[in-house]
């Protein structure tokens, strides 16, 4: 085993052991501790409410599409029908089934995933899509950010095509110089815009999860040329409107996969 994956490997038994969130999901069935970041912020959001089609993006191994399949269906039965999906997912790698998901293996960033999704909801639009992407990191801290934000762009990108005016939208992102740049992207196509480390978020994660209320459908912002559009705005940081922060800054995505 190589030194980094050894390293990771021992942090993550340690974490394991003693991490409540880890514990939980082991017990409550859940694929990943990742879950109740969800659940944590549709405590303070309520972003389930009245949601009858949701989206979620980069699903995989599939604890937040339990949470959703959890949280859209009023009963099993409903949930085995497939009559009428409610969820859907994307990622790259294969997922498991999950009673009332569709699930799609594809990329986020093509057409072809976009006509997919809305296949499945017979041409209609979503009211939530949530998004927890991570590339795969390369271990150069720029190149990593970069990718990251490549990432979340593709997933507002794609969400622009899909999510109903005033739906909602969740992504997790890594908070980097230019966080003012990603709020300023936001307020362009959701009236309100919210940055938020939720409890079950390990502090010595970088991670943040940027949350987009009541969608503007018909924004004139075309996301590609936002970049260029967008950067005179990139040095104004009283502009971020950030809940809470958390000043330990390590770049870390250890979502703790369970295995049953
Ligand atoms: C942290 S995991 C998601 C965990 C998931 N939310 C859960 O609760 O189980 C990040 C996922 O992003 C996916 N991903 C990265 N780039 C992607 C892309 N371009 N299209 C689709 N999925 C992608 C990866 O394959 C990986 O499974």
């Amino acid at each position: 085993m190589k030194l980094e994956k050894k390293r990771k490997f021992f942090k993550n038994t340690l974490y394991s052991k003693t991490d409540i969130y880890y514990r939980k999901a082991k017990e409550e069935g859940y694929r990943a501790r990742s879950a109740y970041k969800l659940l944590q912020i549709d405590d303070e959001f309520k972003i389930f409410q009245n949601v009858t089609r949701a989206v979620d993006l980069c699903s995989a191994p599939g604890s937040w599409s339990q949470v959703l399949s959890n949280k859209l269906y009023k009963s099993d039965e409903e949930r085995k029908s497939t009559d009428q999906l409610r969820v859907v997912s994307v990622d790259l790698q294969e997922m498991a089934p999950i009673d009332g998901v569709a699930i799609i293996q594809g990329d986020i960033t093509t057409q072809q995933t976009l006509d997919k999704i809305l296949g499945v909801f017979k041409g209609e639009k979503a009211e939530l899509v949530v998004s927890d992407g991570a590339p795969d990191v390369t271990g150069f801290h720029e190149i990593d950010q970069y990718l990251q934000a490549q990432l979340l762009q593709a997933a507002l990108t794609i969400t622009q095509n899909m999510l109903r005016e005033g739906g909602i939208f969740v992504a997790k992102f890594f908070k980097s110089s230019d966080l003012s740049y990603l709020y300023v992207m936001m307020k362009q196509i959701f009236r309100n815009v919210y940055v938020v480390k939720p409890q079950s978020s390990r502090a010595s994660s970088a991670e943040a999860f940027v949350i987009g209320l009541s969608f503007i459908e018909n924004s004139s912002l075309v996301l590609s040329d936002s970049m260029k559009t967008l950067s005179s705005y990139a040095h104004n940081p009283q502009t971020v409107s950030i809940k809470e922060e958390n000043k330990e800054e390590e770049d870390e995505d250890d979502d703790d996969v369970l295995t049953f």
